[in-house]
């Protein structure tokens, strides 16, 4: 398909429902033939925006089907052009037959992926962002994904992007206005506080950055890893929070000797769970193997478990055991499950330790206090990042912005370096023309076509 000639503005049919067979199933046209097609079909002139239960004929006075027609004047219609829908009944040949029908009879063709989101865009009846978000949306397979693709469709990305498109701009205009290009010294305040801007943008996208790893949580899920001594029973709590009994439950202090992975949803966020082998000094190698490939994942992973046994005296300090991650790990990173409270029958309960760390008691055998892990891990995962403000999920997003704080980066380096200003100038100017990239503002042609030739047929 390398012909696709976007900006040939023919009238264009698809299928808006999908393939197969449904109570109802929907053709949209849009075009300028529309309201011709729509006069012939129905036989009747219709008032725009208002449900027409009608039949659709032929110019042989066939019935085609009866249903609901609806017609969108331009420019207010999804695509700023005309648009007739068909609500027909939803059966696949009827409803091919009768595009085929229109095509035939009207010299209209179908529509090529994308194509009526390309037209919205085209019309700024849609800005890029919402019409990629509008396919993340179709394309969403869980809850999160749902939550957040709706959330840039409202314009939540569009803002934060102006919002750094602004920042640029002001530094930019500061620069041009501040500081004296005819001299060669630089005035050291307008340095600084140049200096001090560009950190915050950096400070800015690196924090969506950050949330944006959680962007290949399509295909993976945000990636929590489990770990603790052996026997602990972090394949037990493995288990149980998979609801399957894929990793090998024994009271032999060792038998998890490498990582098992599973894909699970918890309140609908994707979550790719990670069962480590015992973490301690072994001269088994295949344990030894089993331990390396778990530092691998620790680095890795966006959240970890760390299962203790709620039994074994204290003074034996686990916690220092785990390659100090507890010192330095970021309190948000890691939880602490206090396992096997069964045996002193305690109450499971969640509360955070002096350094401030969650602390959670419970049991995996018994599967008392699941509920409790469960909804802190929801709130720890979705709610404190405030994914629900701003999550990219989208992949070209992700690589823009990372290429716009490169920019950044380097412009601050070479201004806290003592560079010329017009060379930081220049960098910044890369760093603006990137952003831009996003809202299609700076995109050319090629890009567009390839952007939305991913979106499905009738999109
Ligand atoms: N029947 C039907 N349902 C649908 C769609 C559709 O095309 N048809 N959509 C397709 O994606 C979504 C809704 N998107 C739409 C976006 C704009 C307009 C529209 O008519 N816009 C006009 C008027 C706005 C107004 O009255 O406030 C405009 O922008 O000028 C319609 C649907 C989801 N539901
Ligand atoms: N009473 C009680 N026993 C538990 C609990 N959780 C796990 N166990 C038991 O502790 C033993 C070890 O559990 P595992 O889940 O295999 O422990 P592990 O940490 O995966 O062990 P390694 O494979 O050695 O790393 C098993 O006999 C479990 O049944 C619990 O909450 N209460
Ligand atoms: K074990």
């Amino acid at each position: 398909m390398k012909n696709i000639n976007y900006n040939n503005l023919d009238t264009i049919i698809a299928q808006v429902t999908p393939y197969g067979r449904g109570g109802v199933g929907i053709i949209r046209i849009s075009g300028n033939k529309v309201k011709y097609i729509s006069n012939k079909i129905l036989n009747k002139i219709i008032e725009p925006r208002i449900a027409n239960y009608l039949f659709f004929k032929d110019d042989k006075n066939n019935i085609l089907d009866k249903g609901i027609a609806i017609l969108f004047n331009k420019p207010n219609s999804f695509t700023g052009e005309d648009i007739l829908e068909l609500h027909c009944h939803g059966n696949q040949i009827s409803l091919i037959l009768l595009m085929k029908y229109i095509n035939n009879k009207f010299h209209t063709r179908f529509a090529k992926p994308g194509e009526f989101s390309y037209r919205a865009f085209l019309n700024k009846k849609i800005n890029l962002i919402q019409a990629e978000s509008i396919m993340e949306l179709i394309n969403s397979n869980s809850e999160y994904e749902v939550k957040s693709s709706i959330n840039s469709l409202n314009g939540n990305l569009f803002l934060y992007i102006k919002n750094i498109f602004k920042k640029i701009i002001n530094i930019r205009t500061y620069i041009e206005t501040n500081i004296d290009f005819s001299e060669d010294e630089i005035d050291h305040i307008s340095t600084s506080e140049i200096s001090n801007k560009l950190k915050k943008i950096i400070s800015i996208i690196k924090n969506v950055c950050y949330e944006s790893n959680l962007g290949k949580i399509s295909q993976y899920g945000i990636k929590i890893v489990i770990l603790g001594k052996p026997n602990s029973g972090k394949s037990t709590i493995f288990n149980l929070i998979t609801k399957k009994k894929s990793s090998i439950v024994t009271n032999i202090p060792g038998t998890t000797r490498d990582i098992i992975k599973e894909n699970i949803y918890i309140n609908g966020i994707p979550i790719q769970i990670i069962d480590t082998a015992g973490l301690r000094k072994s001269y088994n190698i295949i344990e030894k193997i089993g331990i390396e490939r778990t530092k691998k994942e620790i680095k890795e992973a966006d959240h970890l478990l760390l299962i203790i046994d709620s039994n074994i005296s204290k003074k034996y300090d686990i916690k220092k055991t785990f390659f100090n991650i507890y010192n330095k790990i970021n309190k948000n990173k890691i939880t602490i499950i206090k396992n096997k409270i069964d045996i002193k029958k305690k109450k499971p309960k969640i509360k955070k330790d002096k350094k401030g760390y969650n602390i959670i008691k419970m049991s995996a055998l018994t599967g008392n206090g699941i509920d409790i892990l469960f909804k802190h891990l929801e709130k720890i995962l979705y709610f404190n990042k405030d994914l629900s403000k701003i999550l990219i999920n989208n992949k070209r997003h992700i690589k823009i912005l990372k290429k716009t704080l490169k920019y950044l980066k380097q412009s601050k380096f070479l201004l806290d370096a003592g560079f010329y200003i017009d060379i930081v100038a220049d960098k910044l100017n890369l760093a603006q023309n990137e952003i831009n990239k996003i809202n299609g503002n700076f995109t050319t042609q090629d890009l567009l076509k390839n952007i939305f030739s991913k979106f499905c047929i009738g999109k």
